[in-house]
């Protein structure tokens, strides 16, 4: 009798008992190694071998327990792949190994859920408040590990048939096991996460940011997801384009937490961009209504947009956040922390027809309504944080960078460069604005305290 004999519950039934955890369990795991010996290699899976020590050992055994290796040979009877072929990466919660089909030569990424209890307490947050998981919340570990793969594969399924976005093809989900097409760049290797793509210029790099700003507008508002992990380590560009995927943990707009999700999203991108990449990005609060605003309300001709093809949409999306201004001064990074400390209302559910008709009025600010009475007044924080910039040099006067007018002047070319110069300057900015403080302070070393020239002017008059 195979493991793949054995119904789902059966294989719960062998492996619920403890005292099973030993010499039953290690023999008929050694039993299913043993004949899947030169199928399953779980070496790291990499051009630069690495040879095998304690740990990858350990990890394997925390991953492939009998019952899931079981699992993996309905997965190879079933005639998808037939061979595991190297571990591609080790995670906190799974592993993902690279699979192949032999006869057909198809690649594939197999992601392993663990299924040790700890790694799984923490995910209650995600689960509890998803309409979706409502009767099937369990506290048994490995119905947690399933519901958790499951919902993976769900919301893979939903980004999949999404035409506006780019994610792995789900091809397959045995309990713990998912399959999912794997993005490769040629020799088995994975292809690159955004963290390790190589840009080529300042213009790619906006490019994939722009990229990741309408993925997480048309996940919201197509796939109804807030991704809830999204970063430049859950997403890969293959062929050029911007793939995403572990979206175990994403949940929809009415998840108590969707805001909060979306609002560390939003950061995660920001973070990425800024810190890493260097250029100037968009104020959270502005990207956030990008991303929760419907069209008809965000755009002034809705009805064009509905009308145009996939590409036009992207276009349309883009010239939208064209018209964003970037931060640029220590105003805008204060406004982003207050966003982010804002306690919202408690779904983007909440966000109804009301506001978002008010909004299109012009009548407020959907954010700033939804808070009540949090009004940020720019001008006082910006003398509160430039006190010792006098007020014509004041940094951050989006003038000498940002102006369309300044722009039309200009030859096609040279538009291009001024549009990507805006991005690039923070660091030029950041040099100046040192630099105007420091004269600043020199000035006040050298100024006449405020009593003294009273008296002279008064002694003055006399
Ligand atoms: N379909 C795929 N094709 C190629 N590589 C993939 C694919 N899916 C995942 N990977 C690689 O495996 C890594 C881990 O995948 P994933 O993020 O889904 O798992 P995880 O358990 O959440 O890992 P972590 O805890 O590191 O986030 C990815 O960063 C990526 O490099
Ligand atoms: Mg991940």
């Amino acid at each position: 009798m195979s493991y793949s004999d054995y119904s789902d519950d059966d294989v719960d039934e062998r492996y619920n008992s403890s005292n099973l955890r030993s010499h039953t369990e290690l023999k008929e795991k050694t039993d299913i190694l043993d004949r899947y010996a030169d199928k399953i290699n779980l070496d790291v899976h990499t051009t630069h071998r690495i040879t095998r020590d304690k740990a990858l050992r350990a990890t394997v055994d925390q991953v492939l327990d009998p019952r899931t290796l079981g699992f993996l040979e309905k997965i190879f009877n079933n005639g998808t792949l037939s061979r595991i072929n190297g571990c591609v990466s080790t995670g906190k919660e799974a592993n993902i190994y690279y699979g192949l089909n032999e006869s057909t030569s198809e690649e594939f990424a197999v992601k392993i859920y663990k299924t040790s209890i700890l790694v799984f307490k923490d995910r209650t947050r995600y689960v509890v408040g998803e309409h979706r998981f409502g009767e099937k919340q369990s506290k048994n570990p490995r119905q947690m590990v399933r519901n958790w793969a499951e919902k993976e594969y769900r919301n893979l399924k939903r980004l999949y048939s999404e035409p506006l976005i780019y994610s792995p093809k789900p091809i397959d989900l045995k309990e713990n096991i998912l399959v999912m097409q794997y993005l490769t760049r040629g020799n088995g290797d994975p292809s690159p996460k955004l963290r390790d793509y190589n840009f080529k210029d300042l213009e790619s790099v906006i490019h994939y940011y722009h990229e990741m700003l309408i993925l997480m507008r048309v996940l919201y508002q197509n796939c109804r997801l807030v991704h809830a992990d999204l970063s430049e380590y859950n997403t890969i560009v293959h062929d050029e384009n911007l793939y995403v995927f572990d979206v175990s943990q994403s949940v929809e707009p009415d998840h108590p937490m969707s805001i909060d999700f979306l609002r560390m999203d939003i950061k995660n991108v920001n973070d990425f961009f800024s810190r890493i990449k260097k250029i100037n990005v968009y104020a959270e609060r502005d990207i956030f209504k990008f991303v929760i605003t419907p069209s008809n309300i965000l755009f002034n001709n809705a009805e064009d947009f509905k009308e145009l093809n996939q590409e036009g949409k992207k276009e349309f999306l883009l010239n939208y956040l064209n018209t964003l201004n970037l931060k640029s001064s220590d105003t805008d990074e204060f406004n982003d922390e207050v966003f982010r400390s804002l306690h919202l209302v408690s779904s983007l559910h909440s966000i109804d027809e009301r506001d978002f008709s008010k909004f299109s009025n012009g009548d407020m600010d959907t954010l700033v309504d939804l808070v009540g009475s949090v009004k940020i007044n720019d001008e006082d924080v910006e003398k509160d944080v430039n006190t010792d910039v006098s007020e014509n040099e004041k940094v951050g006067n989006d003038s000498d960078y940002d102006s369309e007018v300044d722009r039309s002047d200009l030859s096609g070319e040279e538009q291009s460069q001024s549009k990507l110069k805006r991005f690039q300057d923070k660091e030029e900015r950041k040099l100046h604005k040192q630099q105007v403080k420091e004269n600043a302070r020199e000035k006040r070393k050298s100024k006449m305290k405020k009593h003294l020239k009273k008296k002279l002017v008064n002694k003055g008059k006399k």
